[in-house]
């Protein structure tokens, strides 16, 4: 083997990155080998001992294994910050979530969570709007907010798209947005899409008094389409982009949240792709890491899963999602590979449950996530018997009905778009 990383009396120093990963030696492997090539791998070092790596040079910028379970197969390992372009997040997964994947030395390995230190966190803005940012946008301060995704997920035009959303928003929605797979198609082209929307949002909050507020997808082929369409928005007067995160990738994020500074655009992250490397337990790169690194980059709210809809997802992942949008300081949590992070400052995130959710559900939702979530129902409001506007009204109730501690089949008997949507998915 060559230089042996593994150096458990080591004390991470602030500065220091911290990076929790599950291995898998392959077989024949040892653990501790498998860790020193994974350690050296995702920093300076090569498959070899190499004559231009000094002994200087690899003493100043060598990874330090810092802690080791075998039986429980983690290593933490303390990565000094100068191997990082601090402002760059595609240069650091390149590194810690990089070559090392793709080794055959290990069956498996997964990058639980990184832990940034101060010096990252000083390079990023954060959201630049945030959970308390959104609540002053929306003008709702006390409660869940309450979105859907226009469906079918694509094939109406323009015209019937604008006519849904106003229906969804004058039957009681706060927030419509597109489907992750609806972005410039001949059929509903962009421009259009928005123009018409933005404008029956504008009438919607005319007649309802409350604000309505449309995320619009800008998701597309090039960064420079993408910040032309963030203008285009702008310019009719939205509050809101919506982006497919993991489909446009990191670099994307980061330019688009500069442009939407200058635009004072809030951005709405749509997670679709990511179980493609977070779904394994095993391998890949957690969800929790994406989290981060979005309310690093200064996303404003991101999808993280419902526990009780369609999407995968388990109540203790979901809710250390949840805490890792929202609180200032992330105590670690060994059980959950959470590491401790304080986030410096940056604002918090608007998480949103999202995914195969009916009105039936808010009770169950309300007593998860609380009152900061965003709840989207596409299914659960354009299924509804008596229609989307009132699938809306719907979920209002049974939001009212929650709030005030009565339950749904009570709050119906005064209700009927409720009791319509207890017949529908509570009644068989
Ligand atoms: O984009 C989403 O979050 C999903 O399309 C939600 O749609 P559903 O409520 O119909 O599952
Ligand atoms: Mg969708």
């Amino acid at each position: 083997m060559r230089r042996d990383y593994i150096d458990t009396g080591y004390s991470p120093k602030d500065t220091d990155f911290i990076c929790e990963f599950h291995i898998e030696p392959s077989a024949g492997v040892n653990f501790e080998e498998a860790a020193t090539h994974m350690a050296g791998e995702s920093s300076i070092d090569s498959w070899t001992e190499i004559a231009t790596l000094s002994p200087e040079l690899a003493a100043r910028l060598k990874p330090h294994v810092f802690y080791v379970d075998e039986d429980a197969q983690t290593v933490r390992v303390a990565y000094s910050e100068e191997l990082f372009e601090l402002y760059s997040v595609p240069q650091v997964l390149s590194a810690v979530a990089g070559n090392i994947l793709s080794m055959k030395i290990v069956d498996n390995l997964r990058l639980q969570d990184i832990a940034f230190p101060k010096s990252m966190l000083r390079e990023f803005k954060g959201p630049g709007f945030g959970l308390p940012g959104i609540r002053k946008l929306t003008g709702v301060q006390d409660r869940p907010l309450i979105g859907t995704i226009v469906k079918p997920k694509v094939g109406l035009t323009s015209e019937k798209h604008a006519e849904v959303a106003y229906n969804s928003f004058a039957g009681g929605c706060d927030l419509v947005k597109d489907d992750e797979n609806l972005t410039d198609q001949k059929f509903n082209k962009f421009e259009k899409r928005a123009e018409l929307t933005l404008k029956l949002a504008e009438k919607a909050e005319s007649e309802t008094g409350e604000r309505k507020m449309y995320l619009c997808n800008i998701t597309a082929p090039t960064c420079k389409e993408m910040i032309r369409r963030m203008n285009i928005l702008k310019d009719l007067g939205a509050s809101y982009a919506m982006i497919d995160i993991v489909p446009v990738g990191w670099t994307a994020l980061q330019t688009l949240r500069e442009e939407a500074g200058d635009a004072g655009l809030a951005l709405h992250a749509h997670r679709c792709m990511h179980s493609a490397y977070t779904r394994n337990p095993r391998h890949g790169i957690s969800m929790l890491v994406v989290a981060k690194l979005c309310r690093l980059i200064g996303l404003d709210q991101l999808h993280i899963g419902t526990v009780v809809g369609k999407m995968h997802g388990e109540k203790h992942e979901v809710l250390s999602l949840r805490d890792e949008c929202v609180l200032d300081n992330v105590p670690a949590d060994e059980s959950q590979h959470v590491l401790a992070q304080d986030w410096g400052g940056l604002k918090p995130m608007f998480p949103v449950a999202s995914g195969g959710l009916a009105p039936t559900m808010i009770p169950d939702l309300y007593t998860i996530f609380g009152r900061d979530v965003i709840m989207q129902f596409g299914g659960g409001i354009h299924a509804h018997p008596m229609g989307t506007a009132a699938g809306a009204t719907a979920c209002r109730q049974a939001l009212e009905a929650s709030l005030e501690g009565v339950s749904l089949q009570e709050y119906a008997k005064n209700h009927r778009e409720l009791e319509a949507a207890i017949n529908k998915w509570l009644k068989k």
